[in-house]
């Protein structure tokens, strides 16, 4: 399937017929398909997979773990126990940074988002929680190397090997060391599951949903842990770079940065009588913190750069006019949807904070944007967690842009390049890490910080 022909599809009238068209051109097929590569669970779960796998008859396994991911992270209560639990761990990792740090950023983000991400999904129980080495183990990262990606072989890890597994040719000795990892990270995951007490766990709903499809459908717990693998890189994999470049785009830019921190203040934060306690409230910061919100939504315009990808179940005829072929792949990237000056205008190159701003003048055509802009994808497929990764990088950006400065290495901002990473990457990660240091803000030294589900 994957070497199948392709359709390039990247007009908005074309990517809204694709939308309409779910059940003929159908994006669980490469769940299924990347899935088992990724993960390398067995030959009985592929079947449990497969099973019904576009509704042919009822929904099957892959649809009912999409339901339960889609109730359980869309806004509401579930949703903002997960974001408390991950505020939690943030406001933890901050503390420790002192009054001053040096640490490689993207490093520290991995480290920082990588933990944040999975005591919210996973709880106490954490297998990050247990064994700090999983993040190393996962990633692969060697902290103190400032060049992230040399072609080492020793460097190669699971997230570095994910193509050669996805290639699927021999990946104990071609991708040795992302073999491994998921391996050893689907056996934490296996004993994670086999311990578990859906009852008393403090797990979140979306984690509770995904055991009871896998008891449901009779997964073993060997493959309960090796799919969780899978699970992580959606849960991170997009994430880790989206926060990398939201914090570089902000701090590298003085007026934003003043603007982004006087909005919070205003708008967003509460404080004691003494001025000496603030309270962030979160869940307002996507209404009244506009402008953070707007550098968020332009971060994926210009950082996500992957490809939505269709399968062509039976033949379609898009527009009377365009013939797909069953058994063809759609494919609708997202870098030139996102750059095409016909629906962004003359400034397309250019990062606009305020290109998403409810007022801003800039937005000409409303209707042709919304629908080119596919950073989380689209129609029914659409990533069920953008409710809480936009929650997670906002929040985490302004606990950190409220309390610290950053000065890069040499007082000059370089933001590094994107290096394409891999087919289930979207907003790639930069190509070399930067060294900053983390400074608490003059006069902020004596404050004590909280935030609030308001
Ligand atoms: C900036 C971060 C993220 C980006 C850019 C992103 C992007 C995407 C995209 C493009 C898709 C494919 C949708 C389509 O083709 O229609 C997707 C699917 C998915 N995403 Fe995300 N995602 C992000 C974060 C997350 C997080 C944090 C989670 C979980 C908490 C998550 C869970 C998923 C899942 C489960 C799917 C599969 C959807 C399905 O079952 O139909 N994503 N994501």
């Amino acid at each position: 399937m994957l070497n199948g022909k392709v359709y390039v599809v990247t007009s908005p009238d074309l990517i809204t017929a694709v939308n309409r068209n779910s059940k003929a051109l159908a994006f669980n097929p490469f769940i299924a398909q990347l899935g088992k590569r990724i993960t390398g669970h067995t030959d009985a779960t592929s079947q449990i997979v497969q099973h019904n796998l576009n509704g042919e008859d009822g929904p099957g396994y892959v649809i009912e773990v999409h339901d339960g991911l889609v109730a359980t992270l869309s806004p509401g209560r579930d949703l903002e126990h997960m974001t408390e639990a991950m505020l939690i761990e943030a406001t933890r990792l901050l503390d420790i940074l002192g009054t001053e740090n040096e640490v490689e950023l993207f490093g520290w983000i991995r480290h920082t988002v990588t933990m944040c991400s999975t005591q919210a999904i996973y709880g106490p129980a954490n297998p990050f929680n247990q064994d700090p080495a999983f993040v190393g183990l996962f990633w692969c990262v060697r902290y103190n190397q400032r060049r992230l990606y040399m072609a080492h072989r020793d460097l190669r890890d699971f997230d570095h090997d994910l193509n050669l597994l996805i290639a699927d040719i021999l990946p104990s000795i071609l991708a040795p060391k992302g073999n491994h990892a998921r391996s050893v990270l689907g056996s934490a995951f296996k004993e994670y599951f086999m311990h578990y007490d859906l009852e008393r766990s403090q797990s979140s709903a979306m984690i509770k949903a995904r055991y009871s499809a896998n008891v449901k459908h009779g997964v073993s717990f060997h493959d309960q842990g090796r799919l969780e693998v899978g699970t992580l890189l959606g849960i991170l994999a997009n994430t880790v770079p989206s926060a990398f470049y939201m914090i570089c785009r902000i701090y590298s830019d003085e007026v934003l940065l003043h603007d982004v921190r006087r909005e919070l203040e205003t708008t967003c934060v509460n404080k004691s009588s003494d001025q000496r306690s603030w309270t962030l409230n979160i869940l307002a910061m996507r209404e009244k913190s506009q402008l953070l919100y707007s550098t968020f939504q332009e971060l994926l315009r210009v950082h996500a750069m992957g490809a939505g990808s269709r399968y062509v179940r039976e033949d379609v005829l898009l527009h009377e006019r365009h013939l797909l072929k069953k058994g063809m792949v759609v494919q609708m990237p997202m870098a030139i949807m996102h750059s095409d000056p016909r629906i962004w205008g003359t400034n397309v190159n250019d990062f606009q904070p305020q290109r998403f701003l409810k007022q801003a003048d800039v937005i000409k055509d409303n209707k042709s944007q919304s629908v080119a802009y596919r950073p989380f994808g689209g129609g029914v497929s659409m990533c069920p967690g953008r409710h809480f990764v936009t929650l997670e990088v906002m929040a985490l950006t302004a606990l950190m842009v409220l309390r610290f400065d950053i000065i890069p290495s040499g007082d000059i901002w370089h933001i590094p390049a994107q290096k394409q990473e891999s087919l289930a990457t979207n907003v790639f990660p930069p190509e070399m890490d930067i060294r900053v240091k983390f400074k608490l803000r003059e006069g902020f030294d004596d404050i004590d910080w909280h935030f609030a589900m308001l």
